[in-house]
C-alpha cells in the first residue's frame, strides 16, 4: 500500500437476504482526487459508501481507511452525505450546525458562520429547517459535511435540489477542496458533475464495480 492511499476496499462482499448487492470489490482511494461512482439505481452504490463509512458491515473482504479496519469501528475524519440528514426542523440552520459542531468541539461560532457562508447560506437567518428550500437543506447538509474541515469526503448525490448556480458553486468548492488534498467520493447520476469533476470514474453494474476511467 502506497503512502497516499487513504481508503482501501479489499474484495468486498454484501448481500441483504439472498440478494448479492456488492460483488468481490476492490478500489483504493488516494489522496487529492475525486472517485466517480456512476450506475442504475439500485446497483450498490449507496450500500458501498455506507460500508466505507462503517454503517453497514460488511459480509467478506475488508476495508481500511487510513489503514484503520473499518467494522467495529466508523470511518473517521470524514464528511458524509447519504440519504437526507436528519435536522431538527424546528431550530435554524446554524442552531443545527453548532449542536452537531459541539458534539465533539468547542462550540465555535465563527466556524460555523464562515461554513455556512462557503455555502451561500445566511448563518444570521432565523429560519427554521423545516421553512428552509430543498436546495438550502441541501447546502446545509454540504455546511454539515465541511464543518469539521475533514480529509475524506463521502457524498450520494450532493447537488440534490441545487439550482444551476449552486451546481456551479458546489463543483468550485469540491475542486478547491480536491486540491487542498481532500479525497473524495463522488456519487451522481448527472453526467456532467461526473465528466466535470472525477479523476476516476467506476460504474456499479450488477454487484461488480468496473473502472470507466
Ligand atoms: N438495509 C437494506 N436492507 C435490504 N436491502 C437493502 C438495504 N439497503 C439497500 N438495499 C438494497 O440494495 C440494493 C442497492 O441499493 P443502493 O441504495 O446501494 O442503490 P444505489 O446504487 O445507491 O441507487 P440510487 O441510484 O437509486 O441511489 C437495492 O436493491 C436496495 O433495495
Amino acid at each position: 500500500m502506497t503512502d497516499d492511499v487513504v481508503i482501501q476496499v479489499n474484495n468486498v462482499s454484501k448481500k441483504f437476504k439472498s440478494q448479492v448487492v456488492l460483488k468481490d470489490i476492490t478500489l483504493q482511494c488516494r489522496t487529492g482526487r475525486i472517485y466517480g461512482f456512476v450506475g442504475y439505481n439500485g446497483s450498490g452504490k449507496t450500500v458501498l459508501f455506507k460500508c466505507i463509512c462503517g454503517l453497514l458491515y460488511v459480509d467478506a473482504g475488508e476495508i481500511r481507511v487510513n489503514g484503520e479496519k473499518i467494522g467495529r469501528e466508523m470511518i473517521k475524519n470524514a464528511g458524509i452525505i447519504i440519504e437526507e440528514p436528519a435536522f431538527l426542523g424546528n431550530e435554524s440552520g446554524r442552531k443545527n450546525l453548532e449542536l452537531l459542531y459541539m458534539l465533539r468541539h468547542k462550540r465555535d461560532k465563527k466556524r460555523i458562520a464562515d461554513v455556512m457562508q462557503m455555502l451561500g447560506l445566511n448563518s444570521e437567518s432565523k429560519k427554521t429547517v423545516r421553512q428552509y428550500s430543498l436546495g438550502m437543506r441541501q447546502r446545509l447538509a454540504l455546511a454539515q459535511a465541511l464543518m469539521e474541515d475533514p480529509d475524506i469526503l463521502i457524498l450520494d448525490e450532493p447537488m440534490n435540489g441545487l439550482d444551476r448556480d449552486g451546481v456551479n458553486e458546489i463543483r468550485q468548492l469540491l475542486l478547491k477542496l480536491k486540491e487542498q488534498g481532500k479525497t473524495i467520493l463522488l456519487a451522481s447520476h448527472n453526467k456532467e458533475d461526473i465528466e466535470v469533476l472525477c479523476d476516476e470514474v467506476f460504474e456499479m453494474e450488477h454487484g461488480k464495480l468496473q473502472q470507466i476511467r
